[in-house]
């Protein structure tokens, strides 16, 4: 039953129990191992304390001591290790007010979100299942261990994650878990947004959309969603056909396109994006636009880069319901003149030498942009003369 990525793991949790501790390997590892589901990370918990921890292995980063989590470097791979612990509420929404070590896996396992996830195993395999979590996962059931109101209560990210875990597995949410999110949900409001938004971008992401956007309707859980809560068009206008988006950007490219008064630059503010997220939702916007206008058109191809190929191919797909495929866009970006300007045979220093009237500016990086986009659309060849006769027919930015 272990797989390799388990097996290459047993000999730290024997370290740790030849120093007299227990260890186990725990939670969504566990879960997606009887699931058959692709292992993200594995995550150990332990009766050592993080010293102890520390005193064992010589690689120990201190990611979250104070919450009892480290990471430990073992065979050039990293793992977390949690000690058992139980915890408070977090009332700032990002950490536990306090946490407690504990010597017992029992009160460890009774305080995690849900059945599915409350799941421990030894060295060999052995299952340990105190809350019925295994014949939850047989039942495809979504169900917190114990009361779901108190789960709740201690991280109200936990509703969101129940809403993540019915889009990844396409599993129902039991009735009382349901209840009490619903019960529950104005605490969402007081969690941090990016605690949310890692989780959103999950839920958008998986493979059951359909039976997550139900529930997000049927708990109007988007009630208490920055922009949702202010629009509640957005989540009900939902196409019949919602398929997976597997980036926030592309979530943010698409509510964008449907829905253009609210700005790419409000989504970024309000979920709290990074750069990164927000020039490729800039990027992939203009491109399903430029797509819209005049079909899949040189400079489209040009632009995306392999990560925005494979979001330009999910959101053409969503959104036209035109099915491209990867080898297809790199086939016909192959034959574009050029990949990248670099390759341009005329640079900004040619462009001064043209012009010797002309001081550095603006103008430069815009007379490039030309000459790019009339190579890569076939209108002047990349040819040194050819471009320098080119210019004298096509005038130049004067700023
Ligand atoms: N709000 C939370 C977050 C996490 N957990 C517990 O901590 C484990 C690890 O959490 P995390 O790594 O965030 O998620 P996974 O369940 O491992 O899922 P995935 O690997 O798909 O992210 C969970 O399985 C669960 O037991 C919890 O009880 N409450």
């Amino acid at each position: 039953m272990l797989t390799k990525q388990f097996l290459r793991v047993i000999p730290l949790l024997e370290k740790i129990e030849e120093h007299n501790h227990e260890a186990y390997f725990v939670g969504g590892c566990v879960r997606d191992l009887i699931l058959q589901r692709p292992i993200k990370d594995i995550d150990i918990t332990t009766s050592a304390t993080p010293s102890e921890i520390q005193q064992i292995f010589p690689n120990v980063i201190p990611v979250g001591i104070e919450h009892g989590t480290v990471i430990v470097r073992f065979e050039k791979e990293s793992y977390e290790v949690t000690t058992f612990r139980t915890e408070g509420d977090y009332s700032d929404g990002r950490h536990p007010d306090h946490v407690e070590f504990i010597r017992n896996i029992e009160q460890d396992l009774e305080r995690r979100d849900f059945t599915m996830n409350a799941l421990a195993m030894d060295k060999e395999g052995n299952i340990i299942d105190l809350f019925g979590g295994k014949n939850d996962l047989e039942n495809r059931l979504i169900r917190t261990v114990g009361n779901g109101r108190e789960r709740f209560n201690e991280d109200a990210l936990r509703i969101i994650r129940a809403l993540r875990f019915s889009s990844q597995l396409g599993f129902q949410i039991e009735e009382r878990t349901y209840d009490a999110m619903v019960a529950s949900k104005q605490a969402i409001l007081d969690i941090s947004i990016e605690r949310i938004t890692k989780e959103m971008e999950l839920f958008f992401a998986g493979d059951s959309i359909k039976n997550g956007i139900n529930y997000l309707v049927k708990t109007k859980i988007s009630d208490v969603l920055p922009i949702f809560k202010d629009h509640p068009g957005l989540i009900n206008e939902l196409p019949e056909e919602m398929k997976p988006l597997h980036t926030f950007a592309e979530v943010i490219a698409y509510f964008q396109f449907r829905f253009p008064e609210i700005s790419i630059q409000q989504w970024v503010k309000a979920w709290k994006c990074s750069n990164h997220t927000k020039r490729m939702a800039d990027m992939l916007c203009s491109d399903i636009k430029r797509y819209e206008a005049n079909g899949l058109d040189e400079m489209t191809i040009y632009r995306l880069n392999e990560e925005g190929m494979k979001s330009f191919i999910r959101l053409v797909d969503l959104i036209f319901n035109v099915q491209i495929s990867l080898t297809e866009l790199h086939h016909a970006k192959e034959k574009l003149p050029i990949q990248s300007r670099s390759e341009l045979k005329i640079n900004g220093n040619h462009l001064l030498s043209f012009f010797p009237d002309r001081k550095r500016g603006s103008w430069i990086k815009q007379t490039l942009d030309k000459i790019e986009e009339a190579v890569v659309t076939g209108k002047v060849h990349n040819q040194y003369d050819e471009i320098k006769e080119w210019l004298k027919w096509n005038p130049i930015e004067t700023n």
